[in-house]
């Protein structure tokens, strides 16, 4: 159970255990946008927001509101949080002993029998494209917010999504898919910020408490804890 505060006496969990009840899920992709730059960082919960164009045609129809599911994001390895990070080597002067003139022979001709093969490291345009092929979705909890931001009231309806973990970088410019499994509320105004502030952090329990059931977890992300059940709810479009 969570020890958040809970005023409205709002329940933990959306829907049955099965599993997304109809019309849900529901898909979503784009290129991670900036929003109102709210500085909502400040806030503890940064929004990656994505377009809400043509491509995107559900979201005209469906209901303003917070709902909940899984995203996926391309992070590509240069990113900290990317599976395929690897940490630069540390930018501490290494004390190196001055080769010999027999050491400094052998160099020379390692590094010619390498020009000659045709070899040499990449260039700094090939190491970026082989970052962005080498991307690999990577899927996490989220809760997003559709609609005008009754707080702020914004003329323009936007889709904004907190993902529920930790990263050590920004995302801007990274594909991201969502699977929305379900509503959570409608939004609302607020007489304060902290107010705002208790409901989205409420609504992120709500998320993670309803999405650890099996029915749904997605299948893709494996038995992540000891003794876990693993997910029975098909996120295989997150990934392709
Ligand atoms: C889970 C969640 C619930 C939210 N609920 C509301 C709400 O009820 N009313 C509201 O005005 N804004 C709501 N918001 C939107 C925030 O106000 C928004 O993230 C903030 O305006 C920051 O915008 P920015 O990232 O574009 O700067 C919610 C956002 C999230 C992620
Ligand atoms: N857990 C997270 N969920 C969503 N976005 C995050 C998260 N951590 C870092 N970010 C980054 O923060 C950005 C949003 O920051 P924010 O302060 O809300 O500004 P803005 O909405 O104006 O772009 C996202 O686009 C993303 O790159």
């Amino acid at each position: 159970m969570t020890s958040l505060p809970n005023p409205d006496n709002r329940p933990l969990l959306i829907g049955p255990p099965a599993g997304p009840e109809a019309p849900f899920p529901f898909r979503m992709e784009g290129e991670v946008i900036s929003g109102f730059g709210r500085g909502s960082k400040e806030l503890g919960i940064p929004t990656a927001n994505l377009p809400v164009d043509d491509e995107n045609t559900w979201i005209k129809n469906i209901d303003s509101g917070i709902y909940f599911g899984w995203a996926s994001l391309k992070l590509p390895a240069s990113h900290p949080n990317s599976v395929l990070y690897q940490k630069p080597s540390t930018s501490e002067p290494v004390m190196e002993s001055i080769p010999t003139p027999e050491e400094q022979q052998e160099q020379q001709q390692q590094q010619q029998q390498q020009q000659e093969r045709g070899g040499g490291g990449e260039s700094a345009q090939e190491e970026k494209l082989i970052d962005q092929q080498t991307g690999q979705w990577q899927i996490y909890p989220m809760v997003m917010s559709i609609g005008y931001n009754p707080f702020y009231k914004n003329t323009v309806r936007s889709a904004e999504v907190h993902v529920l973990e930790n990263f050590g970088a920004d995302f801007y410019g990274v594909e991201m898919r969502l699977l929305v499994t379900g509503f959570i509320r409608n939004e609302k105004d607020y007489s304060g910020l902290e107010a705002l502030i208790a409901d989205i952090e409420f609504d992120c329990e709500v998320a993670r408490h309803s999405l650890a059931r099996k029915g749904w977890r997605v299948r893709e992300l494996g038995v992540v804890q000891e003794g876990e059940e693993k997910g029975e709810l098909d996120g295989s479009w997150l990934v392709r």
